[in-house]
């Protein structure tokens, strides 16, 4: 499991040691850690894996993640190697511009770079001496190098790259649009200009081959779509770990997932592993019903009642035989928990037992057909963490247009806001519906709605192939999503070994984590690939055999 912390987390820890005046040595290790996976990078770039002859530019920020770059500088120049930083503020830290300068390395300025705030402001008298480079100068400087480490912001940074730091950056990605070689990238701490508490990556980023962060990874190190640009990611203990407070994100990997997923005992039966009630699927769109179905019995539920039209119910008896179909209503069957929506559209009695299903008592996962009906009830009240809703960023969008209807908010983000910051949407939509919200995407993202009793959780999964991006997939989710939380009805207890957070409310947004878990895992069974949902939902066995035993 990989805890993500916000800046601000991270920077009470550090506190007492920086009121210690240990400032220094916090930023040495740091450096040192990032200077030790640059020559990884650069003696894989040169032939005899010597890092004498190799070359590093430095893009330098005028804060402390400047600082990191110019004190990691000195140490790659003590080894051996060529240096050259580019200092793009209108500043530069200067303990650190001294220990690269006094090692032999080169300092230039970018021209025409100010501050954050003013990008008139001529230089600081302390860098104004440095000799100046026009942005093609500094872009040739660039692509001729080994290895750019990319240090002109970090967790201290409001906003994107901004002024000719941008353009530069810019010009540089044009570049290597056009061409397959070019330098290794190496991010200090985090890409810049990415927002390290949000993930969020305001145009133009340079995208990392890897990142190196200090003391604990940050929530973009977990998060789309900062995920997407931090490339491999290296975390560098600097003595600050046991300092740590409350991680804002939980990063659940492989192992945590196949370790934690709940498994039946020996006095289980078919009930006490949890039944399942499936409202899915209409005459025109029987597939989903189908396919849910199908997943739930690949996960192992313990029963599955469908309710749904005659038709249907003969095709999914005739997939899977297990399932017990009937056209009773909801209140009519006893059930742990729901799976409702997926295929549910204009069709009026499975909207009826959709509607039964969100006001029913039991946890639920409402997918696809059943968000509408979801998001209008919240304007009778909020509707609990063990309701469980899982739309993708366009489903989202319609969610919070109904939760604006309400006068639940006022804001109403569109998809491209909310694919812009997944966790912020996905937390903000848990908080507003008082449901566990998973938003499903690039990187899943699992939120439950916090209460007082408990902080809201927050989860991130991600090894999920890009092949997943198929129709059936969703479906196939919700019914692996419908089996886990079903077991988790009848076992509240049953997620426990995650940590404390994973009981109370907390427990939905496990279940759902290590449900998208599976269903990511069951994506590259065989590598990568194309899987259709069959062949997903019977990887989902697979999976969950041959593994955590
Ligand atoms: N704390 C510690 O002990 C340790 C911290 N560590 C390191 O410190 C980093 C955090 O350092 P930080 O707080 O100095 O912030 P950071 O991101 O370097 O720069 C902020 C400055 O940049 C500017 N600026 C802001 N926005 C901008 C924009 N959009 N575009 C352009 N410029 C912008 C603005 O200055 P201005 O230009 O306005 O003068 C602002 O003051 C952290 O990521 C880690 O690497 C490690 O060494 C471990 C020990
Ligand atoms: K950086």
């Amino acid at each position: 499991m990989i805890d993500a912390y916000t800046g601000a987390g991270v920077r009470a820890a550090e506190q007492p040691l920086l009121d210690a005046g240990h400032g220094d040595i916090l930023m040495r290790r740091a450096a040192l850690g990032l200077s030790r996976v640059c020559e990884t990078h650069l003696r894989r770039a040169n032939r005899k894996g010597l890092l004498s002859g190799t070359t590093t530019v430095i893009l330098v920020g005028s804060g402390n993640n400047g600082g990191d770059g110019l004190w990691a500088g000195s140490f790659l120049r003590r080894a051996g190697v060529m240096v050259t930083a580019i200092l793009t503020g209108s500043t530069a830290h200067p303990q650190g511009l001294k220990a690269l300068r006094a090692l032999g390395g080169s300092v230039v300025r970018l021209e025409g770079q100010g501050s954050a705030t003013d990008p008139n402001t001529a230089p600081d008298a302390s860098i104004a001496g440095f000799h100046a480079l026009d942005r093609g100068q500094a872009l040739s400087t660039m692509t001729s190098a080994h290895l750019v480490l990319d240090a002109m912001l970090g967790t201290g940074a409001w906003g994107g790259l901004r002024g000719e730091a941008a353009a530069l950056v810019e010009d540089f990605n044009a570049i290597r649009r056009e061409s397959a070689t070019g330098p290794r990238i190496v991010a200090c701490d985090v890409v810049s200009g990415v927002n390290a508490d949000s993930g969020e990556a305001p145009e133009p980023v340079l995208k990392a081959h890897a990142t190196v962060t200090f003391g604990a990874a940050k929530v973009a190190h977990v998060v789309a779509p900062g995920e997407q640009l931090t490339g491999h990611l290296t975390v560098i203990p600097i003595g600050i770990e046991d300092r740590l407070e409350h991680p804002s994100v939980y990063r659940l990997e492989a192992q945590d997932i196949l370790a934690a997923w709940p498994r039946p005992t020996a006095t289980d039966t078919k009930y006490t592993r949890g039944v399942l009630g499936v409202v899915a699927g209409t005459p025109s769109y029987p597939g989903a019903a189908i396919m849910s179905t199908n997943a739930a019995v690949q996960t192992g539920a313990g029963m599955i009642r469908f309710l749904g039209d005659a038709s249907t119910r003969g095709m999914v008896l005739a997939q899977s035989p297990e399932v017990v179909c009937s056209d009773d209503q909801p209140w009519d069957v006893h059930v742990q928990a729901w799976l409702a929506g997926p295929g549910v559209a204009d069709d009026e009695s499975q909207a009826a037992r959709v509607q039964a299903v969100v006001e029913a008592q039991e946890p639920a996962v409402l997918d696809a057909g059943a968000l509408t009906a979801a998001a209008q009830s919240v304007a009778d009240g909020r509707l609990g963490a063990h309701k469980i809703l899982t739309p993708h960023a366009g489903e989202l969008e319609q969610v919070y247009e109904w939760l604006k209807g309400f006068g639940v908010t006022d804001d109403a983000p569109d998809r491209t806001r909310i694919e812009a910051a997944p966790v912020h949407w996905a937390r903000e939509a848990a908080r507003l519906t008082g449901a566990t919200v998973l938003l499903k995407g690039a990187t899943t993202i699992i939120a439950s709605p916090g209460s007082e009793e408990q902080d809201q959780v927050c989860l991130s999964i991600g090894q999920a192939s890009p092949w997943l991006a198929t129709a059936g997939s969703g479906d196939t989710l919700a019914g692996i999503l419908g089996a886990v939380v079903a077991h988790v009805a009848e076992h509240p207890e049953a997620l426990r070994r995650l940590g404390e957070w994973a009981r109370g409310d907390g427990r939905w947004a496990a279940a759902a984590a290590l449900g998208a878990g599976v269903h990511a895992l069951a994506s590259r069974v065989d590598g990568e690939g194309p899987v259709p949902p069959t062949v997903l939902a019977a990887n989902v066995r697979r999976v969950l055999r041959t593994k955590g035993q």
